[in-house]
Order: structure tokens, then sequence, then C-alpha cells
């Protein structure tokens, strides 16, 4: 247990509990169930991962978390409290960080400006330009990230360094727990794992990290604990010391059904079917990255 102080308060933070609880959790739009029965933790200094394919319920899931949709079944608690937010607004005033795919960052405005984005800083009426390029400057060193001119559009960066910005921007708000949607969805190699070491610094500093992906190999290097969804409900929840690489892609690739379609394809035509192969070549349990071991992949 450790206690923290702030300016105006105490505040006893209980390591072992869970920051975020969801028990049971459905929602339902009319008559589609698109979640159910769903259980999922979030503790501080760990990244939670929230892996399936399309329709498998992660967008609902994020909706209900961050304050768009309410869920209609179960409880969610934060701080074992049950809560129901009702707008992304409280979402975020709790500490709810959501970095979406399209980042909600403007891509003609500069890097400070982007960072204060709906924050401004003010002097009397006037904005307090170099307070906030330097605050921007201070918080992107911190988490180790070198961007030699705050004054360039954030458009003309990388699709890496720009989800990096967003996550920078969410921890210097006072997230507690940041939802990162996909966020090396649309990246190559080396820009997500830009992408996957600055997941680990969040972790390092102790927020809770939901990581929403579909790709096992990206949520292996990171994740504390992997909850896979299929079609509204978990089907595999464990914690890393409890599976490897191999059996999460696995799990993911719909290993019996892969087994199963592989089977009924050779009685089709034996002479033409590859064996269905549900783990990439080398596809090996691989240690969780600390920073220093994140450090070693390069910056783009
Ligand atoms: N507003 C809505 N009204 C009715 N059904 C919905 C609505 N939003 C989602 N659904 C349904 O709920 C299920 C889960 O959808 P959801 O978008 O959460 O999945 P997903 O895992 O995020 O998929 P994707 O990766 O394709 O975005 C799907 O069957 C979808 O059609």
């Amino acid at each position: 247990m450790t206690i923290e102080t702030h300016a105006s308060e105490l505040t006893v933070v209980d390591q072992d509990e869970p920051i975020l609880e969801l028990v049971d959790v459905g929602k339902s739009y009319g008559n589609v169930n698109a979640l159910r029965g769903v259980n999922l933790t979030v503790r501080q200094g760990e990244v939670t991962c929230v892996l399936g394919d399309n329709g498998a319920g992660k967008s609902t899931l994020i909706k209900i978390i961050s304050g768009l949709h309410d869920y209609t079944d179960g409880t969610m608690k934060m701080h074992g409290e049950v809560r129901h937010f009702g707008s992304p607004r409280v979402a975020q005033a709790e500490g709810i960080a959501t970095v979406y795919q399209d980042l909600a960052l403007a891509p003609l405005m500069c890097v400070w400006r982007n960072f204060f984005l709906a924050n401004e800083l003010r002097n009397g009426p006037f904005l307090d330009i170099p307070t906030m390029k330097r605050v921007c400057g201070e918080e992107l060193v911190k988490m180790g990230i070198v961007i030699p001119d705050l004054d360039r559009p954030v458009g003309s960066l990388s699709g890496g360094q720009q989800q990096v910005i967003a996550i920078a921007r969410a921890i210097h708000f006072g997230a507690k727990v940041i939802i990162l949607d996909e966020p090396t969805a649309a990246l190559g190699v080396k820009q997500s794992g830009v992408v996957l070491k600055y997941i680990a610094a969040a972790r390092d500093a102790g927020l809770g990290v939901i990581f929403i992906t579909h790709n096992p190999h990206h949520a292996f290097l990171v994740g504390s604990h992997f909850v896979i969804l299929k079609l509204g409900h978990v089907s595999l929840d464990a914690h890393r010391d409890e599976l490897t690489l191999e059996q999460l892609t696995g799990e993911m690739a719909g290993g019996q059904e892969l087994a199963e379609l592989s089977h009924e394809l050779r009685a089709v035509d034996p002479g033409k079917v590859v064996e269905a192969h549900t783990v990439a070549p080398g596809g090996v349990s691989a240690p969780v990255l600390d920073q220093d071991e994140l450090s070693g992949m390069k910056d783009v």
C-alpha cells in the first residue's frame, strides 16, 4: 500500500485493489447482444490486453468504459464503487482517457497546440504560449520522446510519433486508466515498436493500460493480462504466467476452428490442402519488455 499526497488531498492507494473492474457486464443494442458476461480487471502498473476479431465487441467495451454508452447488465466499479459514467466528460474527469485510432489530433496544428488542445493555458485573456511550449517539451522528454521542433504541424510526424504524443497528452492531463484503441493497427514494424515502448512507459509510470489489439505478438510484448473477446463473450482470460505466445496466437486464430476447417478442406481435395498453422513461424514465448529492452527499439 502507498500513500500519495497531492496539494489538497491525501489518497491511500492499495496497489492490489483494481482501479477498474467489470463484473458480468453485458450490453444490448435492442435485441443485439454486443457483450455478454464480460469480466475485466484493470490494475495500476499493468497492461490489460483485449484481443478480438471484427464484431467481437471491442468498440462496445471501449464505449462503456469511456462513458459513451451505458452497460445494460452487470456492474462496473472504479476504485470499488459502482459507476455509470453517463458521458465521456464524466469518465475523463475520473481519469479515464481514450486514445482512439484517429487520435483526435488536428493535423495542421503544431505539436504544442495539439498537446494542449481544449486545455489551453491562459495568461489573462491571452494564450500563454511560452508556458505551453515549455511544458509540452518537458512532458515529451519525460517519456523519452524527442521532437526537435514543437512548432511542426503534427500531421508531418510519423504515425508512431503521433500516437505517442496522444499518449503523453493523456498522461499529462491526469489519466489513471488509458484505453488505447488498436494503436499499432496502421503502423509498420519499426513504428509499432516505438508505440509499444511508450505503452510500457505508461505501464511503468503506474497507469492502468487497456490495450485493444488484433495482434497477439504486440500484446505479448507488453501485456500483463490477456482477454480474448469472441462474439461478445470472453473466450480466454489469462495472466501472462498462465500462457505462452503460442497459446495466445492459437486462441486468437481460433485454434479448434482452424483445425476443423483444415480437416474439411482436406476432405475436399487432399492433395492441395496445406496444414493450417495457428502459430506464426518462430512464435515462441517472449518476455514482457521492460523499458531498457524496449529502448533498444530504434525511434522513428
Ligand atoms: N449501435 C449499434 N447498434 C446495433 N448493433 C451494434 C451497435 N454497435 C455495435 N453493434 C453490434 O455489436 C457487435 C459488436 O460490435 P463492436 O463494434 O463492439 O465490435 P468490434 O470488436 O469493435 O469490431 P470491429 O473491430 O469491427 O470494430 C456487432 O455485432 C455489431 O454489429
